[in-house]
């Protein structure tokens, strides 16, 4: 049977490098590519049929960080297929990220060097903003436009006797201590990746207590340090250039420098070839490339707890009911006043 696996984020990075991963071990496929950039989502799908060229690739657009687009999608997604095998939730962002480099260099002479290296902590901080649709950006991309595909979603993940599979891609970045369940779209903060990555954390957790019995499974990856859109908007990709002999030598201290999409896509890709009763809910799946290059997947444990995740989960679902509600009012609006 043929097997249906949409990526989100799927145009570039590790996204397209999954897709890529995923046509070499599984020809048969049905991809579907979920992108905002129709443009850059069908040169993505040309790239991949050029290297598989039987392959069945589609497109659907999908703008994660948009409510009415999340709604639109998931329509289409549900006309189009009728189950989905695997989702894995990729897009996300780090809107004008600041290094601190006081904090770098101080980090370099401490005990905690390794530690600095593999998670960036304390040394990043972004800038984010409200969306159209009223949340903070970072958050509806990253976490909640995720959750409502899913929520959306559900006729075709949640099937009697057949098992459909979540793919998160988290961040090692992902902290406990950046993230405030009295304030989850970390509107007062400054690190809202590190906490919308913690709550994709908490949410995978409580996806699996609430949906494993529907036949649904939830999982987490951090792709490590990967050369992508998002790593060239922390630093212009010459500087990366030029370093990249130390970020060798560092790869040889810790193996979470993957610097490929290819590599970064390890885990992603691993879990797609593994049986969803061998999955451990608590365990975040690094994707991990030794000082010699080899590649490999490790589960470590979450910093996560179900007493959280619970709590998360129900003011996820408390703020889906409020954003649907503010969409139905906005279009009625529209319809009265004929735009
Ligand atoms: N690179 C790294 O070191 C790490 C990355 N990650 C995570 O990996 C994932 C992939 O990022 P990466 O490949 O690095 O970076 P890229 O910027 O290359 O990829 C991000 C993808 O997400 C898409 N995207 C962003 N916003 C939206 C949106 N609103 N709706 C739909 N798609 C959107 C982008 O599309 P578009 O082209 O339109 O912008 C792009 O395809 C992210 O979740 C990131 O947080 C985690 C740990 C480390
Ligand atoms: C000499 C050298 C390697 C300098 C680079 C310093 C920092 C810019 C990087 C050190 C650790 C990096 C890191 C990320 C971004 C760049 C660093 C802060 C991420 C936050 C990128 C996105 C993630 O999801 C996790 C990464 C962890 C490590």
């Amino acid at each position: 049977m043929e097997r249906i696996v949409i990526v989100t984020g799927a145009n570039s990075g590790i996204g397209l490098a999954l897709c890529d991963r995923l046509l070499t071990v599984d020809s048969h496929l049905r991809l579907c590519l979920a992108c905002r950039n129709m443009q850059r989502a069908h040169a993505a799908r040309s790239t991949l049929l050029t290297s598989h060229p039987d392959a069945r690739v589609d497109v659907v657009h999908l703008d994660v960080g948009s409510v009415q687009s999340v709604l639109t999608a998931a329509q289409e997604v549900q006309s189009r297929y009728s189950r989905i095998d695997f989702l894995y939730l990729n897009a996300g962002i780090m809107p004008n990220p600041q290094v601190d480099i006081k904090a770098l260099f101080k980090g370099l002479f401490s005990r905690n060097v390794i530690n600095m290296f593999a998670t960036a902590e304390g040394l990043l901080t972004q800038q984010d903003r409200l969306n159209s649709d009223g949340l903070q950006e970072v958050f509806a991309t990253n976490l909640f436009g995720h959750f409502l595909l899913i929520k959306e979603l559900e006729p075709l993940l949640c099937q009697p006797s057949h098992t459909s599979r979540i793919v998160w891609t988290s961040s090692s970045n992902a902290r406990r201590s950046a993230f405030s369940m009295e304030d989850i779209q970390h509107t007062h903060g400054t690190e809202p990746y590190s906490s919308s990555k913690y709550a994709s954390d908490l949410l995978s957790l409580a996806l699996n207590r609430h949906k494993n019995s529907q036949g649904l499974f939830s999982s987490v990856v951090c792709p490590g340090l990967v050369m992508t859109n998002l790593t060239y908007g922390i630093l212009p990709s010459f500087f990366w250039t030029l370093i990249m002999p130390i970020m060798f030598l560092i790869r040889i201290f810790t193996n979470t420098f993957t610097l490929t999409p290819h590599n970064g896509a390890e885990a992603l890709h691993w879990l797609f070839l593994q049986k969803s009763e061998s999955l451990d809910p608590r365990a975040k799946y690094h994707s991990l490339t030794s000082g010699l290059g080899t590649n490999y997947t490790q589960p470590r444990q979450m910093d996560v707890d179900d007493g959280m995740s619970e709590v998360l989960y129900e003011k996820l679902l408390e703020l889906e009911k409020g954003v649907r509600r503010k969409l139905t009012e906005r279009n009625a609006d529209k319809e009265t006043h004929g735009q």
